[in-house]
């Protein structure tokens, strides 16, 4: 695994590169071993893109309206176009869409194919949550996991149902930029592994039972790993400066993602996304150490650490006993930007070694091998 160094921003933004502070508590169980991620974490040390706070406020357009705009789905500008008697060139967009399938095929499609990679090797199950295990939906606070039973078993959640059995069998995460206790709110399965903040908030199943018997998942039972706790005062600080100056800006919801924040345009009326972000890139002059990313509808404010989803899928499979192993495979399932990172993690490893699955009913540039159409047929790979 690739030893933490310096960050590389995240929108062609110059980083001028610094040795950090230490940061923050790490508590692993038992300690993990080898170069990578443990080692940089021996040396309690990560490097930061100091700077990129800078790039972030400069720049042609860097986080303006336009790339707010970007996080749009591609599908609502052709609606809306549509609507407006602009028109889209329908054949074009089969076109795109039809040479897209075939760069990611369906995983239902390729089910066959996955479980051949599979074959002799531990599979570990990466989940993120938002538009992946629930439907994307306008109020964040009710992002519930599906709500459809199965016939026979009313009550039981479908969504949880399906996470619960692969839980049996095979280790499993939940990486989310969402604060992990949030996150464990809508899923609520003491045995699976939990990554908030993005990743930056790792800890271990709480239950008895772990995720299997198998000595991989026993060793990694007490990991609790946080890689930004020296940045907590200043999200606290930042979270609540956002919360002021958003305020006026109607529909603009701000969230407490513990080590991120998250600034919602989701129901903020279009010719207001300019004011919110000039308002929100206004609070991070004063933060050079944050950094601005881009989610579905949302600026994301987070440390300027290198660390990503990526970082905690190999900090996990390291914490497994998986270390440059061969003999696991790595199954990521994500929707948006952020889980790109974890998707060029498992690219890097090679053909038949990591299966990265993008849920998106649309076409989107992705490092991800398969795709799924949305949060439904997850449940249905299961089947
Ligand atoms: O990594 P994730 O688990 O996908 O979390 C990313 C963000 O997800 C949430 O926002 C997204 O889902 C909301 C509910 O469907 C939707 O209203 C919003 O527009 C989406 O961006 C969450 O609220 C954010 O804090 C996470 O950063």
């Amino acid at each position: 695994m690739a030893k933490p160094s310096v960050a590389v921003p995240e929108v062609g933004v110059p980083a001028a590169q610094a040795s950090c502070t230490c940061p923050g508590t790490l508590l692993a169980y038992p300690p993990p071993r080898g170069a990578g991620v443990a080692a940089a974490v021996r040396r309690k040390c990560l490097q930061v893109e100091l700077g990129a706070g800078a790039g972030l406020l400069g720049g042609a357009g860097a986080w303006g309206v336009e790339s707010m705009r970007a996080s749009s789905p591609t599908h609502a500008r052709a609606a809306a176009a549509l609507a407006a008697g602009g028109g889209v060139d329908v054949d074009v967009d089969e076109e795109r869409a039809a040479s897209w399938m075939a760069r990611h095929p369906s995983a239902l499609g390729r089910f066959e194919r996955i479980v051949a990679a599979a074959e002799g090797k531990r599979i570990v199950m990466f989940l993120d949550y938002d538009g992946t295990l629930s439907p994307i939906v306008d109020d964040p606070d009710a992002a519930f996991m599906s709500e459809t039973a199965f016939v026979g078993l009313a009550g039981e959640k479908q969504m949880r149902m399906a996470v619960r059995s692969v839980a049996k069998h095979f280790p499993t995460a939940i990486v989310s930029g969402r604060c992990r206790d949030k996150v464990f709110e809508f899923v609520k399965l003491a045995e699976l592994y939990y990554a908030g903040s993005h990743g930056m908030d790792i800890k271990g199943p709480a239950a008895a039972k772990a995720s299997s018997s198998s000595r991989h998942a026993a060793k990694a039972k007490g990991v609790v790993f946080q890689p930004a706790s020296e940045f907590l005062p200043m999200i606290e600080e930042v979270h609540e400066r956002l919360v002021q100056t958003t305020r006026c800006i109607p529909g603009a919801k701000v969230e407490n993602n513990r080590f991120c924040v998250s600034v919602h345009f989701r129901r903020v009326d279009e010719k207001m996304w300019g004011e919110l972000s000039e308002s929100v890139r206004g609070v991070l002059r004063g933060y050079p150490k944050l950094r601005l990313t881009h989610g579905r509808m949302v600026l994301e404010v987070r440390p300027s650490i290198k660390w990503d989803k990526g970082k905690a899928l190999e900090f996990l499979l390291e914490s497994l006993g998986f270390a440059d192993c061969s003999s696991v495979l790595p199954v990521y399932i994500g929707d948006d930007r952020t889980d790109e990172d974890a998707f060029k993690v498992l690219r890097r490893r090679g053909q038949d070694q990591g299966v990265g699955i993008l849920v998106s009913k649309h076409p989107k540039e992705t490092s991800a091998s398969y795709s799924l159409q949305g949060p439904a047929e997850l449940v249905d790979v299961r089947r």
